[in-house]
């Protein structure tokens, strides 16, 4: 190993964690799913990423991104570790990841990507664009929840030392959980952090006539 492709006291590489999602809104499901994994890879840093616009959720009204890339950011703003990136909400056209990792690659080039998802997304990773590629740039962490368990035959077509499966503590939680709460009235306070709650409201995301 040279000196210019180590990073970090130890000597290793830079440990880059990717997770991205549509966060609307970001909850405390992902906020411990990338927890768990940064301490399961020892990973330096989480960067959270919110889509611009999630091609695969076209058929729904998704929000603003500033108000998903704002909610990011307050959510993470508190964990030293964890950071957010404009990459994909500042790139126009439809979401894809292999842009995410091009373009976090050449703003890192010392660090090795970890790309978290849940299971669920992960089950349709051959439906991304230039999918086969993704494995090249990035390893890939699959986090199970309840409900959202791996289909086998999909993790058999993942190069097996390009992807690793981990169980996080079961937060039955999801994003349209708490849109729905929302509309309908009912509290998301727990389910999200404090301060998204406040902006939620502030912003009057999520009323009853918007669907
Ligand atoms: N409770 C959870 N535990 C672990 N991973 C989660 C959880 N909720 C979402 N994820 C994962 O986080 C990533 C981003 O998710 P996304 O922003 O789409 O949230 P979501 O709750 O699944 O949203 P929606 O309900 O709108 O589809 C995805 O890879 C998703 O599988
Ligand atoms: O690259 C693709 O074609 C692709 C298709 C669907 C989802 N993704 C990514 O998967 C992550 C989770 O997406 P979502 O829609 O479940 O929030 C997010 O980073 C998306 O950009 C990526």
């Amino acid at each position: 190993m040279t000196g210019s492709d180590t990073t970090t006291p130890s000597g290793r590489r830079t440990r880059l964690g990717v997770m991205g999602g549509t966060f609307d809104p970001i909850h405390h499901g992902h906020l411990v799913a990338a927890s768990e994994v940064q301490g399961w890879f020892d990973l330096d840093e989480v960067v959270f990423v919110p889509t611009g616009q999630p091609w695969q959720k076209a058929e729904r009204a998704v929000s603003p991104a500033e108000h998903r890339y704002l909610m990011t950011v307050i959510a993470t703003a508190a964990n030293p570790r964890f950071t957010v990136s404009r990459v994909d909400i500042d790139r126009r056209g439809p979401t894809y990841t292999i842009d995410t990792l091009r373009d976090l690659r050449a703003e890192r080039p010392d660090a090795d990507l970890y790309f978290i998802t849940g299971a669920d997304a992960l089950t349709d990773i051959f439906s991304w664009r230039d999918a086969d590629e993704l494995f090249e740039l990035a390893h890939f962490v699959g986090c199970t929840r309840p409900g959202a368990e791996m289909d086998p035959a999909t993790l058999a077509r993942i190069p097996h030392d390009r992807v690793t499966m981990v169980e996080i503590p079961a937060l039955a939680i999801s994003s349209t959980d708490c849109r729905e709460r929302q509309r309908a009235g009912q509290p998301v306070w727990y389910l999200v952090p404090d301060g998204v709650v406040q902006y939620i409201t502030k912003h009057g995301l999520y009323a009853p006539t918007d669907h």
